[in-house]
């Protein structure tokens, strides 16, 4: 062989050497390996859990499809339905188990498929790792320290604020004139508007008496009314107002005595009874007006005589709780007579200022009832003076409440009546008729459910709220 023969079978070589390296370079590029991600501990933080349940996926359109993504998530298929089996013209040209790109792309490798295994759950969490324990911390050696650390945290509760009793009745007020001055429209609508008439006089009458003022107050008023407008010579809307507002606070006997004797004597605390029929507002009430002293510095304690309703005790508790007053109650059908004897004996020894009882409420038609609470009454002036019976009546029910007053005073002797739900009612009359037939001042009135919506009752702001 030649010299140049040798050269040509070198360059041959050369040549098939250069061919095949870069063919291999070039199948190298085209090549995509994807990295295994690093082994995770197969308990990882499920503790081993696996899901029981089964996924199913359904093949969606192909991967080089842009709209395929915009598709909306497939349904899931029943489980036997295997994605790769069911596509359409699923031609599989992988056959090295490797995803390519482009035109090489592939449909995957049918993977076979892992069953799912059942994996005990385990009932704790084993600690993943021992830790030393904690080094014991020093005593202090100071005495006082050491029992100071010993003694229980008292929890402190966190008692209401309460609205000042000063002013009550004026920040009040627009909650009397919201249902009332209907009353006081018509009547200043009559006296102001041209010639009283008969006719006019009698709707004077009849606006009166719907706003529950009762005969007896109506004449009253009406003839008054009749008599000043001629004597002093009433000819403007003004004064007619004046004279109206005049005489309907005279009505209310504003000379009545409408402190609450609530203050303590020398060693014993005053004691108030609450009475009424049901749902007037008694426990309410109760707790309202214990609010009011409590706010004015006073030490109150509750009794709560209503054994026949156990909601009615829990209720005053929560008053009490709200404020930081003590409770006395009783079981639930205990005599309430002896509860209310308990509430003034414990309110004596605890030097309170004064014992609030409240009792069940009771029909004043049913006679038993009302001896019952004759006999409360009896029983704590065993142990001290009863100094406030308080009847609670609801200014919604109107002339009943009277036939109400009257049998409660009978029995109890009233001192004075709380008139509540006044902020519900045109019928505020009803305070005309208590005062003018029983001569029982009305002390309070009820103005909503809110725990400071209790005012007292002053007739020259209750007649301005009117009119
Ligand atoms: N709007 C309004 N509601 C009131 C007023 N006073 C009491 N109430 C409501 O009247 C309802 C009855 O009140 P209670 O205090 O439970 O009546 P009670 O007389 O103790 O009831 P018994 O123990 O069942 O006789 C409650 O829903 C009170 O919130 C008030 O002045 N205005």
């Amino acid at each position: 062989m030649t010299t140049e023969l040798w050269i040509v079978v070198a360059v041959v070589l050369a040549l098939i050497a250069v061919a095949l390296i870069v063919g291999a370079v070039l199948y190298r590029r085209r090549r995509i390996t994807l990295t295994k991600p690093p082994e995770v501990d197969s308990k990882g933080k499920s503790g081993g859990y696996q899901a029981k349940g089964g996924f199913s996926f359904s093949q969606g359109a192909s991967s080089d499809s842009p709209t395929a993504l915009k598709e909306p998530p497939a349904k899931p298929q029943p489980p036997t339905t295997h994605p790769v089996t069911s596509a359409p013209g699923g031609e599989r040209t992988d056959t090295d188990g490797q995803p390519h790109v482009g035109d090489d792309a592939s449909v995957p490798r049918d993977a076979v498929k892992r069953p799912i295994r059942d994996v005990e759950i385990p009932d704790a969490v084993e600690p993943l790792e021992t830790k030393e324990p904690a080094p014991a911390l020093e005593r202090p050696e100071d005495p006082e320290l050491l029992e100071e650390l010993a003694a229980p945290v008292e929890e402190v509760p966190v008692l209401d604020e309460i609205d000042p009793s000063e002013g009550r009745l004026d920040r009040l007020r627009g909650r009397l004139a919201r249902s009332q001055n209907a009353v006081g429209k018509s009547l200043l609508g009559l006296l102001g508007g041209g010639d009283l008439d008969e006719e006019s006089w009698e709707e004077v009458e009849d606006t009166l008496l719907i706003a529950d003022l009762g005969s007896a107050t109506t004449t009253m008023v009406v003839d008054r009314l009749r008599e000043q407008m001629v004597a002093r010579s009433v000819r403007t809307e003004s004064d007619a107002r004046a004279l109206l507002r005049e005489v309907l606070i005279d009505a209310l006997r504003p000379e009545l005595d409408r402190s609450i004797h609530a203050l303590p004597h020398d060693d014993t605390p005053s004691v108030l009874l609450v009475v009424g029929v049901n749902g007037t507002g008694k426990t309410t009430t109760t707790g309202k007006l214990a609010r009011v002293l409590i706010a004015d510095g006073r030490r109150v304690l509750l009794g709560a005589a209503d054994t026949f309703r156990a909601a009615a005790a829990d209720q005053l508790q929560t008053w009490a709780e709200r404020v930081g007053a003590e409770v006395v109650r009783g079981k639930e059908s205990a005599d309430p007579a002896s509860v209310a004897f308990d509430a003034v004996t414990r309110g004596i020894e605890a030097g309170v200022d004064t014992v609030l009882i409240d009792t069940a409420g009771r029909l004043h038609t049913k006679t038993g009832l009302m001896d019952e609470l004759g006999k409360v009454k009896r029983v704590v002036e065993k142990r001290t003076k009863v100094d406030e019976v308080l009847l609670v009546l609801d200014a919604t029910v109107g002339q009943n409440g009277l036939n109400q007053a009257k049998v409660f005073s009978e029995v109890v002797d009233i001192t004075g009546v709380v008139l509540t739900k006044l902020d519900g009612t045109a019928k505020g009359g009803i305070v005309f008729q208590v005062q003018h037939q029983l001569g029982v001042p009305v002390k309070l009135v009820g103005l909503g459910e809110g725990a400071d919506d209790l005012a007292p009752f002053e007739p020259a702001a209750f007649v301005d709220a009117l009119l």
